[in-house]
């Protein structure tokens, strides 16, 4: 197991490329069952996910190669093999298969997905898809039993607005038989990159990126080439880094517009930025004042970007209220911050965070990915340097890291644990 350490105070300059959307290559990769023939998708990031993924698909039969950033997956010979332990609880996404080998095969055992632990995470709304398009679902010792003698086209209502329930559905709907309507449809932009996938697969979709997605149902797919979309999330991120601690930082490989509900509260916090068609330009600010934000459903502020905006929000002057609406409990990386001298309280679904301190390197845990860019973003500014343990949620998410920001002039870099930090980490 390995550690990161962040030697603040180095001031953040120069380029920074953003890499393929984490939440869209999560979803694409099994997409790709549902195809008769191979599927290239290219531009993915370098992260444990997609690695994960892949070992997923070609457990069922797929032949997977890598090329660079580019993945070949030929799914002719992928079966209905049961999924009901190992790599499937690493990681989130791996419910996306639900939905691909319903569509494909009629029938799946998957085991109930991991991924980052925000509170509880159901998987009703995914489910309630399911069955409305004729499966019978069942659970038994934590994995998921799904069936269908044939999927039918259906209207659906989600109670909840989510991501995972709306591309689990639509990659199910897309090999049923007649109509799906989706309505109360989460509208994010990976929703919209999956759908364009499963398009050029020969899908028949309307409405992506709206909240009501209609689908006629086809009999096959096809194989076809795809470019990811670029990680709103990641670009997100190293946008809040420049902000805390960057004088000329350039994101480049971004879509601005996905990241607006961001870019409009850094300017209020007075973060000089500008915009360029596939660029940011961050320059230091000379003060940066407090904001209220409020996570919500797309397009409004993304709850994936609360806890490194959190961290930055130490050193705004004045009060600042962060509430999270999507996930009630997603304040694990506060606890840590505060080890680091921060000062905030959590009340509820909100943190009040007290600002203008000066941060303090300290041991520190990344319970979660998030929480681990947080733990960064704060180290990148504090005094001295911060050790951070639980890297293995961070490589979830972020590509190289470590590269990408001591390119830009930070002092971090990787350690092995040793023995005892091992079982100190694993009992904490
Ligand atoms: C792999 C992936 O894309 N992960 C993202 C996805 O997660 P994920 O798709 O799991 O999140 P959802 O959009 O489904 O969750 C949104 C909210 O709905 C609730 N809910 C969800 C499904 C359900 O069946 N029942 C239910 O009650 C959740 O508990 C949560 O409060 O969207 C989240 C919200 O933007 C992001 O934080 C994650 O990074
Ligand atoms: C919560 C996240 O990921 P996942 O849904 O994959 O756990 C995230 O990307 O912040």
């Amino acid at each position: 197991m390995q550690k990161l350490l962040v030697e603040g105070g180095h001031l953040l300059n120069g380029e920074v490329r953003i890499s393929g959307a984490k939440n869209s290559a999560v979803a694409l990769l099994p997409a790709a069952i549902l195809a008769d023939s191979k599927v290239i998708i290219e531009g993915l990031p370098e992260i444990s996910d997609v690695e994960t993924l892949s070992y997923l698909l070609e457990e069922i039969g797929g032949t997977v190669e890598k090329h660079e950033h580019t993945l070949h997956i030929d799914p002719s010979n992928m079966t209905a093999m049961p999924l009901p332990n190992g790599r499937v609880k690493k990681l989130r996404a791996s419910y996306y298969f639900m939905g691909a080998m319903l569509g494909r095969f009629k029938e799946a055992v998957i085991g109930l997905p991991g991924g980052c632990y925000l509170g509880p995470r159901p998987i009703d709304q995914h489910i309630k898809g399911f069955e409305a398009l004729g499966a019978t679902v069942t659970n038994e010792q934590g994995a998921i039993y799904l069936r269908a003698n044939e999927l039918k086209g259906a209207r659906i209502y989600l109670d909840v607005v989510s991501v995972g329930a709306t591309i689990n559905i639509m990659l199910a709907a897309v090999k049923a038989k007649g109509k799906t309507i989706i309505e109360n449809a989460a509208r994010e932009p990976e929703i919209i990159d999956v759908a364009t996938l499963l398009t050029s697969m020969g899908a028949r979709i309307k409405g992506a990126g709206t909240d009501v997605i209609r689908i006629e149902g086809v009999e096959t797919l096809k194989g076809c080439m795809h470019t990811i979309i670029p990680d709103r999330i990641e670009a997100g991120t190293y946008t809040i880094m420049a902000a805390a601690q960057g004088e000329e930082v350039l994101i480049d490989n971004v879509i601005p517009q996905h990241l607006e509900p961001l870019l409009a509260k850094l300017r209020e916090m007075g973060v000089p930025i500008e915009e360029g068609e596939e660029q940011l330009l961050v320059h230091r600010g000379s003060k940066l004042n407090s904001v209220d934000i409020k996570t919500l459903v797309h397009p409004g502020f993304p709850t994936d970007l609360q806890q490194p905006l959190t961290a930055l929000l130490t050193r705004s002057e004045g009060t600042s209220v962060v509430t999270d609406t999507i996930y009630s409990a997603r304040f694990k990386h506060i606890d840590e911050l505060r080890r680091m001298n921060a000062q905030i309280k959590v009340e509820g679904s909100s943190a009040i965070i007290t600002g203008s301190v000066e941060l303090e390197g300290a041991k520190v845990k990344a319970s979660d990915l998030r929480a681990g860019a947080s733990l960064i973003v704060a180290g990148l500014m504090a005094n001295g340097v911060t050790e951070i343990t639980g890297v293995e949620h961070i490589d979830r998410g972020y590509a190289n890291i470590t590269d990408k920001l001591r390119q830009l002039g930070a002092n971090i870099w990787r350690e092995n644990m040793t023995e005892q930090e091992v079982k100190q980490f694993q009992n904490s």
